[in-house]
């Protein structure tokens, strides 16, 4: 069969047109896992004329985008994305010359090994963000964002703790953020449904200009940020972080001081969004599911004690916490259709044509529900899924979740990403309990918002105590000298 040009089955009509994410439809990864049990592994739709191919299982998605992953290692074209980032935002940018050395370079940079130079950090503001929550618990959804900006910041330029989100260098990358999202949002340019429209001159075309512009003067931004680092690197300073450490060996990462600072910047995006998504389901789950709350503490309880905070020295023996963490990535990824992968050539799988340039989505929603590699209950968080007969984690190097991606578009902040889950995890249970305030109602187990390609939970009420004397003096005391030794 694997010469017949048959296309992959999939819905005759769409109710929609568009590309895909231009879909006006919420939340399309439960759609999609619909179609997937009515047309199979892989579905086929065409949308205005670019070929779409969702893969709902495991095996569709490790045999295309992993075993054949040169194949599937671009991105879909996005021409407002072209302009307002020059192919500098290598998250988004297509395989080239440029993507393998930045790619390289962050891998390194991001490590499992590399990354314990930043285990102090993740475990100082940790503590912070459980002051904060048992502080003003009515804001639990800020503090999970200033959070995760500040940690980032922090590993990126080396930036002091993050008082506000309204300080102007975050206004200024958050802005760029939502630029990004713009240029990938619901029918914001025509351009990408015509692209003829990209032949247009400039003086005939806003957005061309907009984007034109955009890019010049973020690019000053970041260079400036960036720069400020590699000069205090020159001067010996001696600090950790991701900007330090490129300024440091510019030879090594063959990478030019702009081709560095956009670097910086694709990875605070990638970050941003998903670490505070992904704490804000821990949340979630911890109110839905209160036996889990109970059992990860006792955990946390026998292997850390009430003296101290837990640190990465404990990491190995807290099984049952990192299986919950592992769960909750499994039962609710932040992104659900992880990013699109786009193919090079013509492809030919199970007897079916996946046509070059096809828009290629792994269906993380689907595939982390799989009931032959998941088992049963896949709806529910039971993080026993996660660990053997006698409590241990199963398999210390897989993840037990597909919610990082495949292939060589692999999220390369994962070991970043699973140890600040686990530390901030850690150490709000150990100092909190988590419960919806008296009275209230809890939000329904299903209940999920879908922002474009993110989910999180909606806004609900939660509240924070303390669980035991020792808590609240030892998390204190903890708190000031962070803050103390953060003052420069
Ligand atoms: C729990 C938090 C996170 C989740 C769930 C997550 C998930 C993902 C997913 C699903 C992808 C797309 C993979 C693919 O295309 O197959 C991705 C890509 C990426 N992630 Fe993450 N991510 C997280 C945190 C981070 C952090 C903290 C960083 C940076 C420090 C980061 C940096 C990136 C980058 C740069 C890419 C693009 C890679 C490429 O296109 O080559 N992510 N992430």
């Amino acid at each position: 069969t694997k010469y017949n040009n048959h296309l992959p089955p999939g819905p005759p009509h769409l109710p929609f047109i568009g590309n895909l994410f231009q879909t006006k439809i919420d939340k399309p990864w439960h759609l999609f896992d619909q179609w997937g049990k009515e047309y199979g592994p892989i579905v086929y739709l065409n949308f205005a004329g670019q070929p779409v191919i969702i893969l709902n299982t495991l095996k569709a998605a490790t045999d295309l985008l992993h075993h054949r992953a040169t194949n599937y290692r671009n991105r879909p074209r996005n021409i407002v994305m072209n302009y307002l980032t020059r192919g500098l935002n290598f998250g988004s940018a297509s395989y080239g010359e440029l993507w393998r050395k930045m790619r390289r370079t962050s891998e390194s940079l991001l490590s499992n090994k590399s990354t314990i130079n930043y285990e102090h950090i993740l475990t100082d503001r940790s503590a912070l963000l459980a002051h904060d929550l048992l502080k003003n618990p009515l804001q639990w959804s800020e503090h999970l964002t200033r959070y995760s900006a500040s940690l980032i910041l922090t590993i990126l330029y080396d930036d002091p703790i993050l008082k506000s989100l309204n300080e102007p260098s975050v206004l200024m990358m958050n802005e760029f953020n939502r630029k990004i999202a713009e240029a990938h949002s619901p029918g914001a340019y025509l351009v990408e449904i015509l692209p003829v429209l990209d032949f247009l001159p400039k003086s005939l075309a806003k957005w061309k200009r907009d984007a034109d512009e955009d890019f010049l003067q973020y690019s000053a931004k970041f260079e400036e940020k960036y720069m400020a680092v590699k000069n205090r690197k020159l001067n010996g300073e001696q600090r950790p972080s991701i900007s330090a450490t490129l300024a440091d060996s510019p030879s090594r990462y063959d990478l030019t001081d702009q081709e560095s600072a956009w670097l910086v910047v694709a990875l605070y995006s990638a970050a941003l969004e998903t670490t505070a998504s992904t704490l804000s389901w821990f949340l979630f789950a911890m109110i839905q599911f209160p036996a889990v709350q109970q059992k990860a503490q006792q955990e946390i309880d026998e292997i850390v004690g009430h003296g101290r905070l837990p640190s990465f020295s404990d990491i190995n023996q807290l099984h049952y916490v990192r299986a919950v963490i592992k769960e909750v990535l499994r039962w609710r990824p932040p992104l659900p259709l992880s990013l699109p992968h786009t193919s090079v050539e013509d492809d030919y799988y199970d007897g079916y044509l996946i046509p070059k340039g096809s828009t290629c989505i792994a269906n993380t929603w689907s595939i982390n529900r799989d009931p032959s590699v998941f088992g049963q209950d896949v709806d529910d968080l039971i993080p026993e899924r996660h660990l053997t007969d006698n409590g241990k984690l199963r398999d210390e190097r897989s993840e037990g979740h597909f919610s990082f991606g495949f292939g060589t578009r692999e999220c390369v902040g994962r070991h970043i990403a699973n140890k600040s889950l686990i530390i901030a995890v850690a150490t709000i249970l150990w100092t909190s309990s988590i419960e919806p305030p008296e009275n209230s109602v809890i939000p329904d187990v299903n209940d999920e918002e879908g922002l474009s390609i993110l989910s999180r939970p909606y806004p609900f009420r939660c509240l924070f105590t303390y669980r035991h004397e020792e808590a609240e003096m030892v998390l204190k005391h903890a708190c000031e000298n962070i803050l103390l030794a953060d003052e420069r």
